[in-house]
């Protein structure tokens, strides 16, 4: 039987193989910090939704080595002590993070993990699996909310995604600004709307489609959309619908709509709007599917297209033309002392030190277009935050106010954050993004939000750059 479930042995082979090698080492207490933050916007956008954090909470709590994982590292050769080790493995350690549904920039530390060396490492790849698949549909679905005004919008990905990502992608869609799902695992899972319509093979498997949309009617008088392009749209599907929505008034009922699912749906939408009205039928909805993705949508809106029901699939699930986001999880310090990677690419080095991360806001409540990434140590508001990879670059943002973007959400392997819905999470987005000007959300050039480093940040880094070089 295929089943899937998380636990120790849900990561990449090497932070195993590392954990041992720190354990046998008598390294196992030294103490670790990681951030995680991306480099590059999916999409040529300007923004990211940042989804995930509580399927990551939820699954630290508990996460622990099975036995079936223990018995498959002894068939890997992995020491026996250490296997004793990981047999009474927890995660015990800290993470701060920004609120799930945070409107997040490149480069900014989003999320730290703190604990003893094993446990934070072990814990890489999951994080990262989860956040920024998550964070890459959240940042897709939030541009077609963006575009789709006060039209709804249904995830329909599963049959598309990859494998059992449509799960995640379904959250994420969620929290990106979609209203429901198809997917009934998800649903079930995450307490998400379910919605849906009705197949082609459905109508096909009846000798006619009135004789479809009849059967249909009858077993849910209350909760049917009936597909109307498997033959004809206009001299058939349409019609066909009116007539049956017609015979479920005299039976006190009310269809719920047409799903429209190829051809011009502009055009389509117009006319079936039209004569559905003319029947008085005002109240059946339109659906409309069909490889949407946000500049369909944007294209279908500026037409005046007469829909009110967006079901995407394929180019949600997939975050299609980029399937991911580029998330990283980077050790900043160990044993007590800031570390840092350098790299060849300037973009590439990474900021030691335990940080905080703040967001410029105007005096209008706005975000003024600035994060600024600091040391914990320093006490003052920072005047002047400076580009991290180009010297003498810098803009002042002292008479700013600075919102502080982490917080502590889970303390000795235990959350201590606030349980939100994802209807809050969702709700959350909203609100952070109606802070962004408009010129960030865009789908040409957006604008460049800018991350900077205070002083003594930047000092540090120079420092160690310096010291390991020498
Ligand atoms: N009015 C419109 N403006 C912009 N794009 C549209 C409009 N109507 C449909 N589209 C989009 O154009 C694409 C049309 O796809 P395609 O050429 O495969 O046509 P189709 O109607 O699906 O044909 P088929 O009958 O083979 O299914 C889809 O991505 C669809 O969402
Ligand atoms: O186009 P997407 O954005 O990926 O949306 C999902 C698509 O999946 C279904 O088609 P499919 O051919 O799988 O089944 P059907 O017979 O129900 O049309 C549905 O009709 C949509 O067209
Ligand atoms: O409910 C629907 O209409 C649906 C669900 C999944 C994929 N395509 C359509």
């Amino acid at each position: 039987m295929l089943s899937f479930s998380i636990s120790g042995s849900y990561t990449d082979l090497y932070e195993i193989t590392m954990s041992e090698t720190y354990f046998m080492e008598g390294r196992k207490d030294d103490t670790a910090c990681f951030d995680y933050f991306f480099r590059k916007v999916p999409n040529k956008g300007g923004y990211v939704v940042f989804a995930g954090l509580q399927d990551v909470l939820n699954i630290l709590t508990d996460l622990h080595f099975t036995d079936d994982d223990l018995s498959f590292l002894r068939e890997l050769k992995f020491n026996s002590s250490f296997i004793e080790y990981l047999k009474r493995f927890q995660f015990r350690g800290n993470v701060y993070s920004c609120m799930e549904g945070e409107i997040i920039f490149p480069n900014c530390p989003i999320l730290r993990v703190e604990g003893n060396i094993i446990e934070a490492q072990l814990v890489e790849t999951l994080l990262l699996n989860i956040l920024n698949f998550e964070s890459l549909i959240a940042t897709k679905a939030s541009r077609m909310r963006y575009v789709a005004g006060n039209r709804l919008l249904s995830d329909f990905g599963l049959r598309r995604a990859q494998g059992m990502g449509g799960i995640l992608a379904a959250r994420g869609a969620i929290i990106g600004g979609f209203e429901s799902t198809s997917n009934v695992y998800a649903a079930q899972l995450y307490r998400l709307p379910a919605a849906g319509t009705m197949a082609h093979s459905f109508i096909e498997s009846y000798d006619s489609e009135l004789e479809a949309f009849r059967a249909f009617a009858k077993a849910r008088p209350d909760d049917c959309i009936f597909l109307v392009d498997t033959y004809d749209t206009l001299k058939s599907g349409v019609p066909n619908a009116i007539t049956v929505a017609k015979e479920m008034e005299s039976n006190g009922h009310r269809a719920g709509g047409i799903r429209l699912d190829s051809g011009d749906l502009a055009y389509l939408s117009k006319v079936a709007r039209n004569e559905l009205d003319e029947a008085g039928l005002h109240y059946m909805k339109i659906v409309a599917s069909n490889q949407l993705d946000e500049y369909v949508i944007k294209s279908l809106t500026e037409q005046g297209a007469q829909i009110d029901i967006f079901g995407v699939g394929t180019r949600l699930v997939t975050g299609q033309p980029d399937a991911a986001l580029d998330g990283v999880y980077k050790l900043s310090m160990a044993s007590g002392k800031p570390r840092l990677k350098l790299s060849e690419t300037l973009e590439k080095i990474t900021l030691p030190g335990i940080k905080h991360t703040y967001r410029v806001i105007t005096s209008d409540g706005l975000f003024f277009g600035a994060d600024v990434v600091t040391l914990t140590e320093e006490q003052q508001k920072t005047d002047i935050m400076y580009h991290p990879f180009e010297a003498g670059k810098s803009l002042v943002i002292g008479n700013f106010q600075q919102e502080p973007l982490l917080q502590k959400v889970m303390e000795k392997g235990k959350i201590i954050s606030q349980s939100y819905s994802l209807k809050d999470i969702a709700g959350y987005a909203k609100r952070r993004l109606l802070l962004l000007p408009t010129e960030y959300k865009r789908f040409e050039n957006p604008h460049l939000y800018k991350v900077g480093v205070s002083k003594k940040l930047l000092a540090l880094r120079d420092q160690l750059k310096d010291d390991y070089k020498k």
